[in-house]
C-alpha cells in the first residue's frame, strides 16, 4: 500500500515516474543534476507537502508537473494524461502559483484580475460572480477589490494570486513557497485561509514550502527531496509519531565531563546538552530505540546519575532538520 491510500485517497491524479532534469551552468559548463529519478503519486483530494533544503529540486519538480520545464527522462501523468504528449489537455487540470511569479496584471484592480483570469479559463462573468465574492471575502480582499495590484503589499498580491488559481476550478493546485518572504502575520493569515479551503474543498494540492507549520497543519503527506532525490514519502502524522517516540529529554544529576560530552557529540551529533544552575539536560533523538543503551553507557562510564527520562513533543521543523541535516534515509515501508 502506498502512503495516502490508507486514508481513502484511492484515485491517483498525479503520477510522477522516474523524472530527471539536469542543467548546464552557462559560465562553467558544469552539469547540475537538479532532479534525479524522482517518482511519486498524488491521490485525488490529497494535500502533499514538497520539502527540501535550498537547491533540493522542488521548484524544478513543480515546473515539470505544470509543464513549464520538460523532463530529460521519465513521465508525468495528470488525470491519466501524459504532460508531454497531451500537454494542453493535461494542463487544463492544473493551476499553479510559482514562487516570485505572481501571474497578475499589475495595472488591473483586484476584482478585474479575478474576472480577467476567469475569462481566460473560458468562464463567463455570470458563472463566476458568486465565486469571486466568496474568494474576496475568504482572502479578506473585499475592501481592496477596486485597488490596483501595483499598489498592494506583497502579502496581498500573494493572496490574490492564490485566489486567482482557485477560481480556475482546476482539480490540482500547485503552490510553490506560498508564504516565502511574507511577514509572520500575513503568513499566519494565509495559512488559516488555506486551512479552511483544504477542509471545505476536495482539491488536490501540492505545496512546496520551507514554512514547517504550513506543512504540519495543511498537508496529509510529505515528500522530502534532498539533492534531487526523494528521501521520505510518508504521512505527516506518521512522521511526527515516529520521531516523537525517539525523542527524549534526560535530566542528569551531574554535569558531563569533557570526554563524555565529546562522546555524546560523536555518537549523537544532533543532541543538545544544557547545563543549568539546577539541572543538566540532554535532549536526543534516537534513530533506533536500542541506541538508548549506548547513550546510557556514556553516562555510566563516569557514574553520572540519570534523574528522569521524558519523551519530547516534537514539531515538524525538528523532524525536517533531523532528516535533512542528519542526511539519513528514512525511507519507510
Ligand atoms: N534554469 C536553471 N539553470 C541552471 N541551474 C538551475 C536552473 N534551475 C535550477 N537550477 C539548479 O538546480 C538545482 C535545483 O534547483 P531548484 O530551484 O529546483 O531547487 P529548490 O529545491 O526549489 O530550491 P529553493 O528552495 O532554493 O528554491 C539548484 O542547484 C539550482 O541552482
Amino acid at each position: 500500500m502506498e502512503a495516502g491510500e490508507d486514508e481513502g485517497f484511492v484515485e491517483k491524479i498525479i503520477e510522477v515516474h522516474g523524472i530527471r532534469k539536469s542543467f548546464k551552468k552557462r559560465k562553467t559548463k558544469e552539469i547540475i543534476t537538479a532532479v534525479n529519478d524522482v517518482s511519486f503519486d498524488v491521490h485525488r483530494g490529497e494535500v502533499l507537502g514538497l520539502l527540501g533544503p535550498n537547491g533540493a529540486g522542488k521548484t524544478s519538480t513543480i515546473k515539470m508537473i505544470c509543464g513549464l520545464l520538460q523532463a530529460d527522462e521519465g513521465s508525468i501523468h495528470i488525470n491519466g494524461l501524459d504532460i508531454q504528449k497531451r500537454r494542453l489537455k493535461a494542463l487544463k487540470h492544473i493551476s499553479a502559483v510559482l514562487e516570485g511569479n505572481r501571474n497578475l496584471y499589475w495595472r488591473l484592480t483586484v476584482r478585474e484580475n479575478l474576472e480577467y483570469f476567469a475569462g481566460n479559463r473560458g468562464l463567463s462573468r455570470k458563472e463566476v460572480a458568486a465565486q469571486i465574492e466568496k474568494l474576496l471575502s475568504q482572502f479578506h480582499l473585499k475592501d481592496k477589490e477596486n485597488e490596483l495590484v501595483n499598489g498592494l503589499s506583497r502579502g496581498m498580491q500573494q493572496k490574490l494570486a492564490i485566489a486567482v488559481a482557485l477560481l480556475a476550478n482546476t482539480e490540482v493546485i500547485l503552490l510553490d513557497e506560498p508564504t516565502l518572504g511574507l511577514d509572520v502575520e500575513i503568513s499566519y493569515e494565509l495559512r488559516e485561509i488555506l486551512k479552511t479551503i483544504v477542509k471545505e474543498e476536495k482539491r488536490t494540492i501540492i505545496i512546496s514550502s520551507h514554512d514547517m507549520p504550513v506543512v504540519q497543519e495543511l498537508c496529509d503527506r510529505t515528500i522530502i527531496i534532498n539533492k534531487g532525490t526523494v528521501v521520505v514519502d510518508e504521512r505527516v502524522e506518521n512522521l511526527l509519531k515516529l520521531f516523537e517516540t525517539r525523542a527524549y529529554s534526560i535530566k542528569l544529576g551531574d554535569a558531563l565531563s569533557e570526554a563524555q560530552q565529546l562522546k555524546l557529540q560523536r555518537k549523537f551529533p544532533l543532541s543538545t546538552y544544557k547545563v543549568g544552575t539546577h539541572q543538566t539536560t540532554v535532549e536526543v533523538n534516537l534513530e533506533h530505540s536500542e541506541d538508548i543503551y549506548e547513550l546510557f553507557d556514556i553516562f555510566k562510564e563516569e557514574g553520572t546519575q540519570v534523574e528522569s527520562i521524558d519523551r519530547i513533543t516534537i514539531d515538524f521543523e525538528q523532524v525536517f532538520m533531523e532528516i535533512v541535516k542528519g542526511e539519513k534515509n528514512y525511507a519507510m515501508a
